[in-house]
């Protein structure tokens, strides 16, 4: 038996010249074992003994120890290439190939013998063997396959999984497998799976390595390292990723690269532990335990670089992101001159680089790229020289946007953003690239996870100043919204510390509103014309009463001020959206604002002609309840979803942030989408946000708690409102049998 750890079994890679075609099989192995190949065997079924060999040369120089090497079937050619220097670590044999038992004896105890199996009589005859003959089953084909011409019947996931459960030995699958198959087959109890044209057929394989090992992972939180400077003041390095690790849902770890005595105002001192010893942190974590992703941050030395790369290159985890990080917010070096220069090295071994606009400088050698435009370019041309992809942060740009953008090479996917205000930045750079890393690992793709994660950070961001921590650049609050309540402490919340807990709170509502379909139609213009009439049908409905309780809201109001406020607020909310609804509901009404505009005597009857649907009922009885029965101060927390919800979602329609330009001229609903990003209703937004949050700082603690239940209930109401037009649509499309 040999010393074969089951671990390495988990992607095996079988060699194809045809499919590696002109690039060669050498480099295909070398990119998967980069992927996180294991094992690699070599088939070649037609080419002499010693041709075989001198291809086990080869392949064992490329490997370099950083997998295990077989062969098929070739047994003599494995000792010739044993003899010639090569690290062959054993064969895999078929049933009607040499012996194992021979296989055995000419390579020792301790190669890795594999066999092909696919029956039960297959497992029957492991058993008669000598306990450690054969040391892993190959079982399969899982699905038909052209790359054995002569199969036997496909046994599937299921006849997989009943083979493997009575199996004396690890077994991998094999045959027909594609990346989609992989969570099922280990689910049926694989130690791995082995493929070929996965692999070999692919344009990228390290990349498609990569993807076959993030998909082997088990589900359950990601298992997130981070390799990072200390912070004690606890809003940067290490201390800042475990945070953002666990708010994203990860279980963290650590090996720290160096102590730095810093806090919100600058950085006083660096001291770097032997590079010997985070070695011996990262082997730790390694020889135990799987890690899904590692994100990098602070690595203060050459040697300390040097030190991640070489472990990088051994233990070759399946996601990895840098975050190259050299200048603190405050401004301070963090790497010396010759770590600058090795870190390029480094970089190259990531997926994902995240520099802001001073280090995309430094990396590309070129000055502080003055514009956006500019950072961009820079950006394409540093993915292109490593290979890898680049999200260059915009949070230092001059000016009132604080867009970040994700370049590969010349494909750039912009996520634009508004500045926030805020004193409280520091370490947004180490906890947006350890929250992008966490839910890579999870399962979702790079794009979608730098979302994501930047949807977090900016409610991080505007929740950091109430922690009040530090006098300069605070911390990000990694987990604001979610504290034990403010009242308990007895210290009433101002209504700054109010506005962020509420948004927060309603955070995962507004994910959910991003990811309806509705919306992702709304944004990309895709949405039928039916399902945006059908929404507006409600629409007008729901405005239409929704006006009547803002004017409950400037009947009860405290102040003057208050009350033409919300008069003011009806007022819009009967002429200006509902001359936009009936452009669009009127019978022959073309899209968006034409020269009639929807006067005429009509007008009214074709646009409230639609039955109202349960959720605008429930909505709309949601905010006559309270306009009926509560206090002033929990109604127009009520209203204030409207507002505030459609304002966010409006400029981020606009901007392009959740799919294509509204200012596109051939944006279906361009007309539509203008109105919410209009900077005269985000005033008015900004407003009733000033009036409700400072009604909540100066009401009591019962009080405001009935607020803010009146406020998330309206928010989940909004939600329901967005999925309702798809929901009705559908059912109507079963009515009719369509
Ligand atoms: N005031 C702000 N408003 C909105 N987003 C911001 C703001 N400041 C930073 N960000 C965002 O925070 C993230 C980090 O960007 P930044 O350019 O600040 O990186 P960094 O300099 O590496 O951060 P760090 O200081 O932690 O090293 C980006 O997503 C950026 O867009
Ligand atoms: C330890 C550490 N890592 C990263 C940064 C970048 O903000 C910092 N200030 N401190
Ligand atoms: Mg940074």
């Amino acid at each position: 038996m040999s010393g074969l750890d089951p671990r390495d079994l988990a992607l095996y890679l079988v060699t194809d010249a045809a499919l590696a075609g002109p690039r060669g099989v050498a480099h295909v192995v070398a990119a998967a074992v980069d992927g996180g190949v294991r094992i690699v065997q070599l088939r070649e079924k037609h080419a002499p003994d010693a041709a075989v060999a001198a291809q086990l040369v080869e392949l064992s120089d490329v490997i370099g120890g950083r997998a295990l090497l077989l062969v098929d079937d070739r047994i003599d050619a494995a000792v010739e290439a044993r003899r010639r220097g090569a690290r062959v670590d054993g064969v895999h044999l078929g049933q009607s190939d040499a012996s194992v038992l021979r296989a055995r004896e000419m390579l020792g105890p301790d190669a890795v013998i594999g066999l092909t199996a696919n029956t039960r009589a297959h497992l029957d005859g492991v058993r008669a063997l000598p306990e450690g003959t054969v040391d892993y089953l190959g079982v399969g084909v899982i699905r038909p396959t052209a790359t054995k011409p002569d199969h036997p019947p496909a046994l599937g996931v299921d006849g997989f999984a009943a083979l493997a459960a009575e199996s004396p030995v690890p077994c991998v699958a094999i045959g027909g497998i594609t990346a989609e198959d992989v969570p099922a087959l280990r689910a049926a109890g694989a130690a791995g799976v082995a493929v070929v044209s996965a692999l070999c057929a692919a344009p990228d394989p390290r990349e498609a390595a990569r993807e076959l090992r993030r998909r082997w992972r088990r589900p359950g939180p990601a298992r997130v390292l981070s390799i990072a400077g200390s912070d004690p003041s606890g809003g940067a390095g290490i201390q800042a990723d475990l945070k953002s690790i666990a708010a994203h849902g990860g279980y963290g770890m650590a090996a720290i690269t160096a102590l730095t005595a810093q806090n919100t105002r600058g950085v006083r001192g660096v001291h770097v532990p032997d590079p010997v010893f985070l070695r011996a942190q990262l082997d730790a974590i390694a020889d135990d335990i799987e890690i899904d992703a590692v994100k990098i941050g602070m690595l203060a030395t050459s040697e300390v670089i040097e030190t991640v790369g070489d472990w990088l290159a051994q233990s070759r985890p399946p996601a990895v992101v840098v975050d190259p990080v050299m200048v603190a917010t405050s401004g301070d070096r963090l790497l010396d001159a010759r770590a600058e220069r090795a870190l390029t090295e480094l970089l190259r071994r990531a997926d994902l680089i995240t520099p802001n606009l001073a280090e995309l400088a430094v990396l590309t050698g070129e000055p502080t790229a003055p514009t956006w435009t500019e950072a961009l370019a820079q950006a394409g041309r540093l993915s292109a020289t490593l290979g890898v992809a680049v999200l260059v942060k915009g949070g230092h740009l001059p000016g009132a946007d604080a867009p970040d953008a994700l370049v590969r090479g010349s494909d750039v996917r912009e996520f634009p953003g508004h500045r926030i205000e805020t004193t409280a930045t520091h370490g947004t750079g180490c906890s947006l690239s350890a929250g992008i890393a966490t839910r890579r690992a999870r399962g979702e793709d790079w794009a979608e996870a730098v979302r994501r994660t930047r949807q977090w950070l900016r409610d991080a961001l505007r929740g950091g100043e109430a922690l009040g921590v530090g006098a300069g650049h605070g911390p990000v609050d990694h987990f604001v919204g979610q504290h034990p309540a403010a009242d308990a402490s007895g210290a009433a919340p101002d209504a700054r510390e109010i506005e962020a807990e509420w948004w927060a709170a309603i955070a995962p509502v507004r994910a959910a509103i991003d990811d309806l379909p509705f919306i992702r139609g709304l944004a990309e213009g895709t949405l039928s014309d039916a399902d945006f009439r059908s929404y507006l049908a409600q629409d007008a409905l729901y405005l239409r009463d929704y006006a009547r309780v803002l004017a409950a809201a400037s009947r009860s109001a405290p102040s003057s001020t208050e009350q033409a406020f919300w008069a003011e607020a009806a007022r819009g909310a009967i002429e200006g959206e509902l001359e936009l609804h009936a452009q669009w509901l009127m019978p022959g009404a073309d899209k968006g604002p034409g020269p009639e505009g929807g006067e005429g005597a009509g007008k009214r009857e074709t646009v409230f002609s639609a039955a109202p649907g349960p959720i605008t009922t429930a909505y709309l009885d949601h905010l006559r309840a309270v306009a009926f029965d509560a206090e002033h101060a929990v109604l127009i927390a009520a209203l204030l979803p409207c507002f505030w919800l459609y304002t966010d979602l409006g400029v981020r329609l606009q901007s392009g942030e959740l799919g294509a330009q509204a200012q596109d001229p051939g944006h279906p609903y361009a007309s539509w989408l203008a109105t919410y990003a209009d900077p005269a209703f985000a005033e008015a937004t900004r407003t009733a946000i000033d009036i409700v949050t400072g009604a909540a700082a100066s009401a009591g603690a019962r009080t405001r708690r009935r607020m803010r239940a009146a406020f998330v209930r309206s928010a989940e109401l909004e939600h329901a409102f967005f999925a309702a037009p798809l929901a009705a649509g559908e059912r109507e499309r079963e009515r009719v049998g369509a």
